[in-house]
């Protein structure tokens, strides 16, 4: 189907909104009139312009405010309304949007709102134009879907029809599967947006919160079924007003848009037909292989980071195992736990550094087809990553996720699969402790602007799934967090962003923390053990464990065990998560070890604010200069 981004959605000039839809592969565009307005080029200039960028320009909006109970107030609205029909032509737009009136004078009667679009109507269509009639959730008197389309159907003329959005629809709770009953040449445009579910004013939550389809809660797929049931054959247009993209680099944004289009066409869902289930799906997009699991996570280190990184994996019982042929890189290993060391990146030559550095760099994951995965990647407009490497070194695909990270796609199989074969043996594997059994999860920081790109791209590109999002008052400030994974729960990437501002950057271009979350099959144990090889386990105030026994009650020889061994606690419906963390590595990175018992599906989140304020107060006894943040 055709694509179509509103200006609104992106950043910067009229300019700079055309160039960034054209290069992400736009076939149209919603002109808002704010920013026509603001352009130095003519209508038809822009026209002009759009056309020679291959973009069509598919609506121009909004036209507020345009029934009223004044018949002289109402004069002037269509004198008003006449002025942008002739500009249309000028732009050739061939649709105008007119939403429902928010104004005290707005008609309140369905016949008089009808009588006035049908006026409305005869104008444009005298011009070869259409009215596209939209009903803003917060509306004075027309606030729904059924309510814009009774009106239109009392209108009852050619040039008049509806624009349904997504957003106004499923905001106020309105059922979708009613638009199956609206003739499909009724629809004149569709807009599409998701959300985030918030209990807050229905006008804020849309001026600031849309998310581009796939980032919410809301059912777009569902609901572009039921459009297409109905008959409607325009582009799908994205339409998202949203603080944090009206801020973001255009053509990153567009990119984003454009991943969220493609995802939502191939996730539509026609109910009542199996067959039809993907009527609209791109067919160059090969679908999702089956991630097995972490395969490994590479680290980024420096001279001054790499001895205690590695100290500390000993200590926690890895084993060396595995040195590359051809570059200085480490494979560490523990039952299924692998992490590679690696010493070749070139931060550490950057400006004089105190700190030792370390950074999660790469994730190395296991898929069921991994040329597939690529190629799917690819289709999605994912960075594809060149790889250097040895002549005889596994190929591995890997692209960049929106923070940076790699991301490989490693055939599944024994021992970590083929790309193990480019470490030769170090070390005795017979060294390595038993346990750690494999890795649950990474959590990684994401940059403030691209936390929903993050989840939109773990999302459509691997195929996980995002968790509800969670948040939490940290000690430096509000943190949001948002899980991703696949059903079977093999691959768990947990995604975190500082919400009110831009969060620290110890690594240029990367900020902190991260860590790397390895599954044991006993905490305790796990602890007891590892903090006898001397491993530098973060200490969890007394305090914590008085509110634990509070809230939860716990067997008490096990809190006595949890509380001896700093070990933090949670539970859900479903079971019992025990955890520990290591300190702070490296000025950003620190490792966890986690015990799910039954289906404890979630990460302990309830615990972070503890964890941070332990890391927070070694960094004050260990260096004054240190930043706040984490
Ligand atoms: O917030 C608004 O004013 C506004 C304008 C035009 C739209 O299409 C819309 O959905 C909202
Ligand atoms: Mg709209």
């Amino acid at each position: 189907m055709r694509t179509g981004i509103a200006t609104v959605c992106l950043s910067g000039t009229l300019e700079d909104k055309l160039a960034a839809a054209a290069s992400a592969g736009f076939d149209g565009v919603e002109i808002f009139e704010n920013d026509l307005v603001a352009a130095p080029w003519s209508p038809a200039r822009v026209r002009q312009h759009c056309l020679e960028l291959g973009l069509s320009v598919d609506l121009y909006q909004p036209f507020r405010n345009f029934d009223s109970t004044d018949r002289e107030t109402f004069a002037a609205n269509l004198r008003r309304a006449e002025h942008k029909l002739d500009l249309m032509e000028q732009l050739g737009a061939d649709t105008i949007l007119v939403c429902s009136s928010v104004a005290p004078d707005a008609a309140h009667d369905d016949d008089l709102v009808a009588e006035q679009l049908h006026t409305l109507a005869d104008r444009a269509a005298e011009r070869g134009l259409l009215i596209a009639y939209e009903a803003l959730a917060w509306g004075r008197y027309v606030h729904t879907y059924e309510h814009s389309w009774e009106i239109v159907r009392r209108a009852d003329h050619p040039a008049l029809g509806v624009c349904l959005d997504s957003f106004h629809i499923l905001s106020l709770g309105s059922d979708p599967a009613a638009i199956r009953s609206v003739p499909g040449d009724k629809l004149f445009f569709l807009q599409l947006a998701d959300a985030p579910r918030l209990d807050m004013d229905v006008l804020q939550w849309s001026r600031h919160h849309r998310l581009f389809p796939g980032q919410g809660s809301f059912d777009l797929p569902g609901f572009l079924g039921h459009v297409l049931a109905a008959g409607y054959s325009g582009p799908l247009s994205l339409e998202v007003f949203n603080d944090v993209f009206r801020q973001s680099d255009p053509e990153r944004a567009a990119v984003d848009a454009m991943r969220s289009l493609l995802d939502l066409q191939e996730r539509v869902e026609t109910p009542g037909s199996a067959a039809a289930r993907r009527p609209t799906a791109p067919p160059e997009l090969p679908h999702a292989p089956e991630l097995t699991g972490h395969a490994f996570t590479e680290l980024a280190v420096d001279d001054a980071s790499s001895g205690p990184i590695a100290d500390a994996l000993e200590k926690l019982g890895f084993a060396h195992t595995g040195r590359h042929h051809s570059k200085p890189v480490q494979l560490w290993q523990q039952g299924e736990a692998r992490v590679l060391l690696n010493n070749t990146t070139d931060h550490r030559e950057r400006d004089a550094v105190d700190d030792p550095r370390a950074a999660v760099t790469a994730l190395g994951l296991e898929s069921d087809d991994p040329h597939r995965s690529a190629r799917r990647a690819e289709a999605l407009l994912a960075p594809v990553l060149p790889r250097s490497r040895g002549a005889d070194e596994a190929v591995l695909h890997a692209v960049a996720a929106p923070d940076g990270t790699s991301v490989f796609f490693c055939p599944a199989g024994e021992h970590g699969g083929s790309w193990s074969a480019d470490f030769a043996p170090a070390g005795n594997a017979a060294e390595a402790g038993t346990e750690l059994t494999g890795t649950d999860h990474v959590a990684l920081t994401q940059p403030f602007d691209h936390f929903d790109e993050a989840a939109l791209f773990y999302r459509s590109v691997l195929g996980l799934e995002p968790e509800t999002t969670a948040e939490f008052a940290a000690p430096f400030g509000l943190v949001r967090s948002r899980a991703v994974t696949d059903p079977r729960r093999d691959v768990r990437i947990a995604l975190n962003v500082a919400v009110l501002r831009r969060g620290e950057e110890w690594v240029p271009g990367v900020p902190a923390p991260q860590h790397v979350a390895f599954a044991t099959g006993d905490a305790i144990a796990a602890a007891r053990r590892m903090r006898a090889r001397g491993a530098p386990l973060l200490e969890i105030p007394d305090n914590y464990y008085d509110d634990l026994d509070a809230r939860l009650a716990p067997d008490p020889e096990l809190l006595a065990a949890m509380r001896e061994c700093s070990v933090l606690y949670d539970r859900d419906e479903h079971g019992e998560f025990l955890h520990f963390y290591t300190e702070i590595l490296g000025s950003r990175i620190f490792f966890e070890v986690v015990q799910r018992i039954g289906g404890y599906s979630g990460y302990g989140t309830v615990n972070a604010p503890v964890r941070m304020a332990a890391h927070r107060r070694l960094r004050v006894t260990g260096s004054a200069r240190r930043p706040l943040g984490t």
